[in-house]
């Protein structure tokens, strides 16, 4: 009889941790059609939508992370990390995952340290050059740690590290036939050269104060504006929408299409950000987010910046911008080079490298 094979997925809080675990799931469903799925997230966060649009089930723990502004909050942090602890060894219990993977955020802790402890194999995908708290902690004793940097020997055991680049979406493979469509999803003006501004998959205060203050500067060197703002920011900038050449979302749900549509590209320099910008190779400016710990996205950016892939410009030297872009614009050749030497970092085949390690695990 064929083993039944269940696999427990744990990662969210943010796009950056939901979109690498759909993925593998993804590619994992296309080579066993026939295995279960469960993803573990935290309840109230992005993943309790993101994940059931993607089609499978989740369940929400009660987690959050440690907050260092909001001292008090931190009180019920010991209550929540049993309560998870307690929910995350029922769920296992009961869904007798064959392998749990983890791709970081507040939820995979309780859940892939249960999972490890009740004897399932381990597997955590890390997607920055420095780790978060959570997969730090997991990485001592997974059985498998898949990273998209150089030198993450200083935080996991070397010997179970493994270089795979960070998953994306498939859709995001094929953007080069899809200008067109993007162009006419968008109902973009072809006269005009696109910008796409994205801020991450919460949207970026500082570069939609930016884009607010540069819109008669793009209008001027004929430019539109595709900007994705962040749900948390979108009754500030919907107004905007009433000028022709610029576009205001929450958040954009094809990606594929915006970045297809693409001539020019503002964003922060969230891993997989940078991982998808490298596959779909167009000018990128990066705007690091400073807030992140040990200011990972300046390095994410400085990765591709030291290969002449991108320009990045931090966010305390944003006056410069207006003399950047406009040089860029009118550089074909520096449009040209940059496209090129981004892509060349692209690592297009992460996903399907992770899930043949999962095998390994399924088959052990
Ligand atoms: C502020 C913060 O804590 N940022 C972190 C967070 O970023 P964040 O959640 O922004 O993650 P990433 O930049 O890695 O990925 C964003 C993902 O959201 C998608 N997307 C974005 C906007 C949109 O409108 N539609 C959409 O689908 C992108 O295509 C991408 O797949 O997790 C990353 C991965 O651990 C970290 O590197 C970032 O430092």
């Amino acid at each position: 009889m064929e083993q039944q094979i269940n696999i427990l997925i744990s990662g969210g809080g943010t796009g950056g941790h939901i979109y690498p675990a759909i993925a593998i799931a993804n590619e994992l469903k296309l080579r066993y059609p026939e295995a279960n799925f469960l993803f573990v997230g935290a309840k109230d966060k992005m993943e309790m939508e993101k994940v059931p649009q993607a089609g499978y089930a989740i369940e929400g723990l009660w987690i959050s992370g440690i907050q260092r502004k909001k001292v008090l909050q931190n009180l019920s942090f010991p209550f929540k990390l049993i309560s998870s602890l307690f929910r995350a060894r029922t769920l296992i219990k009961k869904f007798k995952p064959t392998v749990a993977i983890g791709t970081g955020g507040f939820a995979s802790g309780p859940t892939l340290y249960m999972a490890r402890l009740m004897g399932v194999p381990t597997l955590i995908q890390e997607q920055n050059s420095y780790p978060g708290i959570t997969n730090k902690l997991l990485g001592k004793k997974a059985d498998k740690i898949c990273v998209a940097y150089n030198n993450l020997e200083r935080f996991f055991p070397a010997s179970k590290i493994l270089k795979t680049g960070n998953p994306v979406r498939q859709d995001l493979l094929s953007i080069y036939s899809k200008k067109e469509e993007g162009k006419d999803f968008f109902n973009l003006n072809n006269s005009q050269k696109t910008v796409l501004v994205l801020g991450g998959s919460l949207g970026a205060r500082r570069i939609n104060q930016l884009i607010e203050s540069q819109l008669s500067f793009f209008d001027s060197q004929q430019v539109q504006v595709l900007w994705q703002c962040g749900k948390l920011y979108v009754d500030e900038y919907k107004k905007y929408n009433e000028n022709k050449s610029v576009q205001v979302h929450a958040y954009l749900n094809r990606m594929d299409l915006a970045y297809a549509a693409a001539d020019f590209i503002i964003s922060r320099a969230g891993a997989s950000s940078v991982s998808e910008l490298c596959i779909v190779g167009k000018p990128t400016i990066f705007i690091p987010s400073p807030n992140v710990a040990e200011d990972h996205q300046t390095k994410n950016a400085q990765a591709i910046e030291d290969k002449h892939g991108a320009i990045t410009i931090k966010e305390a030297e944003l006056s410069n911008f207006p003399i950047v872009f406009e040089t860029l614009l009118k550089d074909k050749g520096k449009q040209e080079s940059l496209s090129e030497n981004i892509h060349e970092l692209a690592l297009p085949n992460a996903t399907s490298d992770i899930v043949n390690e999962i095998e390994k695990l399924i088959k052990k």
